[in-house]
């Protein structure tokens, strides 16, 4: 066998993805799709973001979407990521006072606050830090576990992707605005190509914080598109 690049990237089918603020290119060889942090915590009922008084109502029509747009990407050959955000049953790793994350963590104030929830917020191994059944990962599929925000800090994910010569990431997950842009910010920083499907994120906040997110990243850090575009786009590039 001969070592080098070009076998890691075979040339395929590249297709193109309508997006805001313009249609841009892909190569299936050098794409991955990231599912942000759908775990209990964010998605579902009596989970974090639930607890803390965000509104997740909209949360199964994203993970739907999700589901969708990931089925596609399996079945054209993408990679598809997921991000899992929490930290240890002792909280060692959200950090103590000395860490801007013990005091914007809305996890860790929520459990501050209510000393019966403690432990059971994005704690690994519990409920809260799980992923949504429905999203649950497939063979072949990669789970990068997460500490802060942006799944580019304190992760092995460049590695990963850089490994499989990834040059464009499709985002979707929760939240639009925290996880979901910390990481594609990060992601451009890194030379990577960002899109994001905007009807497979949710935001936490008002719905001013999901156009928000969606400006930032049409306008300065990547793409916006939808998971009809993806679908019918990398449907054509089917292996
Ligand atoms: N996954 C996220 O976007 N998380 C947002 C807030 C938090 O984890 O406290």
């Amino acid at each position: 066998m001969t070592a080098g690049y070009a076998p890691a990237t075979p040339e395929r089918i590249p297709f193109v993805l309508p997006a805001k603020p313009e249609p841009i290119r892909l190569n299936p060889a050098e794409t991955a799709l990231i599912i942000v942090d759908m775990q209990n915590a964010y998605a579902s009922a009596g989970g974090y973001l639930d607890i803390a008084g965000f509104d997740i109502s909209e949360a199964s029509a994203c993970i739907a979407g999700i589901a969708t747009a990931a089925e596609a990407a399996r079945k054209a050959g993408i990679p598809v990521l997921y991000f899992q955000n929490g930290w240890d049953a002792d909280y060692i790793e959200a950090g103590g006072p000395g860490s801007p994350n013990w005091h914007k963590s809305n996890a860790l104030k929520a459990m501050r606050k209510k000393p019966e929830l403690q432990g059971k917020l994005l704690a690994k191994g519990g409920w809260d830090y799980a992923l949504v059944d429905a999203l649950a990962p497939q063979p072949g599929d990669i789970v990068v576990p997460k500490t802060r925000y942006s799944g580019f800090f304190n992760t092995n994910i460049d590695s990963m992707l850089r490994a499989r010569s990834v040059r464009n990431i499709v985002f979707t997950g929760i939240a639009t605005n925290v996880c979901v842009e910390s990481s594609l910010r990060d992601a451009f920083h890194l030379e990577y190509f960002g899109i994001v499907l905007e009807d497979a994120t949710h935001a936490a906040g008002p719905d001013f914080a999901q156009k928000a997110a969606l400006y930032n990243i049409e306008t300065f850090f990547g793409w916006v598109s939808t998971v009809a575009d993806f679908c019918g786009a990398v449907g054509q590039s089917e292996d």
